[in-house]
């Protein structure tokens, strides 16, 4: 398989990478993020979340969040929606596109979204047929898919049968998430081998957080399985506030670093995105989660 000449990254960083943090973060420092993101060229960002204050906190200011962004055309801006209520609150926000999240393992999907697998899907139906109608496109992920924090193994077969069911309602691309990072090169190109038997590769992405340090080694493997669209989080920031140990996504700057690497493009300037990363964490009190970006900054 040849390697792609170009890769869209989703920068899920203000979303995936805040949604766990515990001390509050200002709407102001939000804002700030999703635009020195854009201007690092991102064209994708995942800004927020509509979901239940009561379950992801964090992520309660949204609409805000939202209101107060420099959009910049050519840029999408999204959100992740668990069901129609979610939904309705972002077309409220004028979000341009939404996310909805499913799980290959029905521990997790009951843990993260209060609900089973089947049940979750059949949610999603209604908030398909309200996103359609407001010409609102949807992303659909798919969590667990190299291992889950209870039920252990994860079959690429009940991946395949999850992504399978988001791609029929009309989900344009679906992203499959190690979320507990346990993903190993092998078992990634295995399972991207099997999900592909159903659903175009070009309409795969790959979602890998960093927990066992196999991120990289993950996505160079999806590449060699002709995945092109890859989720990453400037700075490494982030944790699944429903997968207990699990570390940030792998940080974007590594992942450039790697495409960059390859002769890859994806449009993204590295020293403004290490700009934005290591700005973030010095409003989070954290150490820098990218290996390049802490190198270059120790320069
Ligand atoms: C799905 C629910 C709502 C079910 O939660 P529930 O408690 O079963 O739902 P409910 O319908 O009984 O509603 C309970 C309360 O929530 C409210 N509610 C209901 N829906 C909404 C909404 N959309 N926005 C705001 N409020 C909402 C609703 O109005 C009600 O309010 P109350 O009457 O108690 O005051 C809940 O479990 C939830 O919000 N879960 C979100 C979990 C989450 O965001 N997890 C992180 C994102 S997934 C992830 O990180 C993985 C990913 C995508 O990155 C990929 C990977 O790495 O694997």
């Amino acid at each position: 398989m040849n390697l792609p000449t170009s890769v869209r990254l989703v920068e899920v960083g203000p979303r995936d990478g805040l949604q766990n943090e515990k001390q509050p973060i200002s709407v102001a420092d939000k804002v700030r993020l999703v635009d020195d993101l854009t201007a690092a060229g991102l064209s994708y960002i995942e800004v927020g979340s509509f979901v239940s204050p009561k379950w992801v906190p964090q992520m309660a200011g949204s609409a805000e969040v939202f209101a107060g962004i420099q959009r910049q055309p050519g840029v999408t801006y999204a959100a992740l929606t668990p069901n129609l209520k979610g939904l309705e609150a972002a077309l409220e926000a004028k979000v341009e596109e939404v996310a909805v999240f499913a799980a290959a393992s029905e521990a997790f999907s009951q843990k993260n979204i209060n609900c089973s697998i089947a049940d979750s899907l059949q949610r999603f139906v209604p908030l398909m047929e309200a996103a359609k109608a407001a010409d609102v496109r949807v992303r659909g992920y798919v969590s667990c898919v190299l291992g889950c924090p209870y039920d252990g193994e994860i079959a690429p077969e009940q991946v395949a049968s999850v992504a399978r069911e988001l791609y029929a309602m009309g989900c344009y691309e679906v992203s499959l998430g190690d979320t507990i990072g346990t993903g190993t090169a092998g078992a990634t190109r295995k399972m991207f081998e099997v999900v592909a038997r159903d659903i175009p590769r070009d309409r795969l992405a790959g979602h890998f957080h960093d927990t066992y340090g196999q991120a990289l080694a993950n996505i160079y493997a999806s590449l060699l399985e002709g995945i092109n669209v890859f989720d990453s989080s400037v700075a490494g920031l982030g944790g699944c506030p429903y997968a207990k140990g699990a570390t940030g996504n792998v940080a974007t700057e590594d992942v450039l670093y790697l495409l960059q690497g390859l002769g890859i493009e994806t449009g993204v300037d590295m020293d403004k995105l290490i700009a934005a990363g290591q700005r973030i964490c010095e409003v989070l009190g954290k150490a820098n989660g990218s290996r390049v970006a802490r190198a270059r900054l120790s320069r």
